[in-house]
């Protein structure tokens, strides 16, 4: 294996999917599902938050969406538990400043995808550095998806880094909806990532077509 490419990870960037069970109204496998046929690029296996799953049902949950990420060709990415990731043997893992260091996590996962984020130049830097493919920067918007999130910072923080010469992919985080995925993607986004905008969204495959093109005709105007 080697390590991927950036230009393939900018393309599965460019509409991200994060969820875990507690995020969603119906079964998860559903929802995932219908995301997958509403064009999602990637997906991030994120258990976490009040009544999320442990152990065996963790690892179960984990199991069968995996199974549906590989039945489509979904690059299956798991959140925090980098244990769970090489048990599973994930296509990757995304971290955050609080997790284990991306230099650990990094030498412990070999080539595969490792996402780290980052909330300011300095951490942009240093996950560069750690060997990341990619990095999160959010959140943009106001958020109620993550208990912990740090103040929404407006896209004016992607084009930050962009003009200090963080050039590796980057994807956008936290509030972003079909209305507003334009205005991060022409701040310099490779694309963007979302919960609620897909999993609580009445049809999240019409959700995801819906960014889909979002992201696909700011990039044509680019
Ligand atoms: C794509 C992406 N970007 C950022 C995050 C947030 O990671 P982190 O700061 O570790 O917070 P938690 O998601 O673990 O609560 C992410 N998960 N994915
Ligand atoms: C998981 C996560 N990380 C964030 C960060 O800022 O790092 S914001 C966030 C939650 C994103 O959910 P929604 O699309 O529903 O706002
Ligand atoms: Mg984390």
């Amino acid at each position: 294996m080697t390590r991927i490419a950036s230009d393939t990870m900018r393309e599965q960037l460019k509409v991200y999917f994060i969820m875990g069970s507690v995020n969603c109204a119906k079964p998860p496998a559903e929802v995932l599902a219908e995301a997958i046929a509403g064009g999602i690029t990637l997906f991030q296996f994120r258990e976490k938050g009040s009544g999320a799953l442990v152990g065996e049902q963790k690892y179960e949950l984990a199991k069968q969406l995996q199974h549906i990420c590989r039945e489509h060709g979904i690059p299956f990415i798991v959140n925090d538990d980098v244990e769970l990731a090489l048990a599973l043997d994930a296509d990757g893992v995304h971290i955050g400043q609080e997790d284990e260091d991306a230099r650990i996590v990094r030498a412990k996962i070999g080539d595969k995808i490792l996402g780290v984020s980052a909330h300011n130049l300095e951490e942009a830097r240093a996950a560069m550095d750690a060997g990341a493919d990619y990095i999160g920067v959010g959140p943009i918007y106001p958020t109620k998806s993550k208990e912990d999130a740090k103040k929404a910072q407006g896209p004016e923080i992607i084009r930050l880094l962009r003009r200090h010469g963080i050039a590796i992919p980057l994807v956008a985080i936290g509030g972003v909806t079909a209305d507003n995925a334009g205005e991060v993607i022409a701040a310099g986004a490779d694309g963007v990532s979302v919960i609620s905008a897909i999993a609580s969204a009445s049809s999240p495959e019409t959700a995801a077509r819906q960014l889909v093109r979002a992201v696909q005709s700011s990039k044509k105007g680019a």
